[in-house]
């Protein structure tokens, strides 16, 4: 029966196709004990031999669809069951101890997994531990009979349904297949629905209930411009959605024609429009939607991608190939922001209540200055390719940002000595992403060469709201006076001190709050490749002029985020 869910937007389009469920299944077993352990080892060993082709399958389509760098974590994973030490040791527990195969895997793999994770001077066997937990997982489901979702073998067309996707699920899905997804939970700013983006995947998340309502093979409608999914529509429902995915169509072609203009107010104001990417394979995307920078390069995503920490070598070959695709356009990487929602599954990080109050970002860079300054060697060394530049994630005080900045320099320097080729004219920024840096903003104008306010994690903190959370999302106010005046606060600062701000959070392509940010004299504007051009063409009508009126009215005199829209769109009617 046909029925409606309502969600949050998080990524334009309309897609139909059939429900994949990407659901985790429940791999829960109680331990017995065993008469025949001759069978029972049987049971592991054709749990094992399963697992193996299945990972067999896995790695070759990965391979063709995502290339041979993805494909690498499954490599990783048959090395493990071709290990007989390991299996060998499951095999004489359930011989010794007459028990049932999940119930000695289980105790095996977790002994194993808690000795590779104490060995805190190897970062590779460090690194073995998650490899070894997602291949328990995958014997344990055939050992229960249980099917776990494999989305790199999807190959129809398919919307996926979710609880969560986290951004190495997203990473994993075939575009040419996946036609949109959408999930349980999440807000418009968690990393979902930004990859999603970066995709140009249609999406919808924090639905609440998607997959408990949506089963295996339904039809469902995403439409990730209202937020809605319908689950099997009718003939009627899908002529309606076809209509507005081709309307949807014709509005992006007219967008296009912007592609090589620049980015200027109705009265002439200049501003930057800059994309946010996570790999360099983003830089086609940017490029194709007019992005005149790069804004903001997740590097986080290229040790997310890895099995292993990325090498020196690794990173400059990622950090030269963005900023030559960029074409001597600004680069402006973000070092490490691992911590919050984005994991490491071979840098275990102690369990915390509050993550994203917690060891992550700048923190963990400054404390692991191993992989800082292999970090930095990477983008120094790739600085000389392009036009790049540097920034930290999560700064609160001056004294971290003139820490990370002396490693910089210190790295810097050692490499002049070595005689390896390297920038002069580095720009090392920051973003502006916590409030008591926002509040002090003019005191840290004075050392850093720009700001980039992230949006996504200063209103979560400024609302004490979190920002994946789609029960508290209402509080994800962008607009609210109380953002505005931490914004307005720190472009002022920066301007002070001869140094620009830009903005790479979601709210800066975001269609309400563009007229404020150019009234406020934000300089540069990242976003999601797939929000530059309608962002450009909505500049276009705009006078800057009314719109600095605007922008004051909005920081003065306003008392609600709903007041301040009402006000955006009176003067911009
Ligand atoms: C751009 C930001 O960083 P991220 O979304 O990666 O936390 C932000 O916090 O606004
Ligand atoms: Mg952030």
């Amino acid at each position: 029966m046909t029925k409606m869910l309502k969600g949050i937007a998080a990524s334009d389009g309309i897609a139909a196709a059939k429900a994949y469920m990407l659901v985790q299944p429940d791999l829960s077993f109680s331990e017995t004990s065993i008469s025949d352990p001759e069978a029972e080892i049987k049971r592991l060993d054709d749990a094992v031999a399963a697992s193996k082709s299945e990972l067999e399958a896995i790695k070759q389509k990965a391979t063709q669809n995502l290339g041979a760098e993805e494909a690498e974590v499954f490599e990783a994973h048959l090395t493990i069951l071709a290990d007989p030490e390991m299996i060998g040791q499951i095999e004489n527990q359930i011989k010794n101890e007459k028990v049932n195969a999940e119930a000695a895997l289980k105790s095996v793999t977790d002994m194993f997994i808690s000795m590779f994770e104490g060995m805190t001077d190897n970062a590779y066997m460090q690194e073995r531990a998650g490899d070894i937990r997602d291949v328990t997982k995958r014997v344990m489901s055939h050992l229960l009979g249980v099917t776990l979702p494999n989305p790199a073998l999807i190959d129809e067309e398919v919307v996926i349904v979710a609880h969560d996707l986290t951004p190495s699920d997203t990473a994993q899905l075939d575009r040419n297949f996946v036609k949109g997804f959408i999930t349980d939970i999440g807000g418009r700013t968690s990393h979902s629905a930004i990859m999603s983006r970066t995709l140009e995947i249609p999406a919808v998340v924090g639905s609440g209930s998607a997959t408990t309502e949506i089963k295996e093979g339904d039809m469902v409608i995403i439409d990730g411009i209202a937020g809605d999914a319908v689950i099997d529509p009718t003939a009627d429902q899908l002529a309606e959605y076809e209509q507005k995915a081709a309307d949807f169509k014709a509005q992006k072609a007219e967008w296009q024609q912007l592609k090589d203009a620049r980015s200027v107010s109705k009265d002439g104001k200049q501003v930057i429009l800059g994309a946010n990417i996570g790999t360099p394979k983003d830089v086609t995307g940017a490029v194709d939607n007019g992005a005149e920078a790069v804004g903001l390069f997740r590097s986080e995503f290229l040790y997310m991608d890895a099995s292993e920490l990325p090498t020196e070598e690794e990173q400059f070959k990622a950090y030269k190939e963005a900023v030559e695709g960029m074409d001597g356009k600004q680069v402006v990487v973000r070092t490490m922001d691992i911590g919050g929602d984005k994991d490491l599954p071979y840098l275990p990080l102690p369990e915390e209540e509050n993550p994203f109050l917690g060891y992550r970002a700048i923190r963990i860079s400054l404390d692991r200055q191993d992989i800082f300054r292999t970090q930095l060697r990477a983008l120094l060394r790739a600085s000389h390719y392009g036009r790049l530049a540097i920034m930290f994630p999560m700064i609160a005080t001056v004294k971290e940002f003139k820490d990370a900045k002396a490693i910089f320099e210190e790295e810097k320097a050692k490499l002049v000595k070595e005689g390896i080729p390297v920038s002069d004219d580095i720009e090392v920024g920051m973003m502006m992403e916590i409030p008591a840096a926002a509040m002090i903003a003019d005191k840290l104008a004075k050392y850093a060469d720009f700001f980039s306010i992230g949006t996504n994690d200063l209103i979560q903190y400024s609302m004490a709201a979190d920002r994946g959370n789609e029960r508290v999302s209402y509080l994800y106010q962008p607009y609210n006076p109380s953002i505005l005046r931490l914004i307005k606060n720190i472009i002022d600062a920066s301007h002070k001190e001869g140094k620009w701000t830009g903005m790479c959070g979601e709210m800066a392509g975001d269609q309400v709050a563009v007229p404020l940010l150019l009234g406020l004299g934000l300089d540069e504007f990242s976003m999601s490749a797939t929000s530059i051009l309608k962002t450009r063409s909505l500049l276009k009508k705009l006078d800057s002029v009314k719109m600095q009126e605007l922008a004051q009215k909005a920081v003065e005199d306003c008392e609600t985020t709903e007041e301040v829209e009402a006000l955006v769109a009176e003067y911009t009617k």
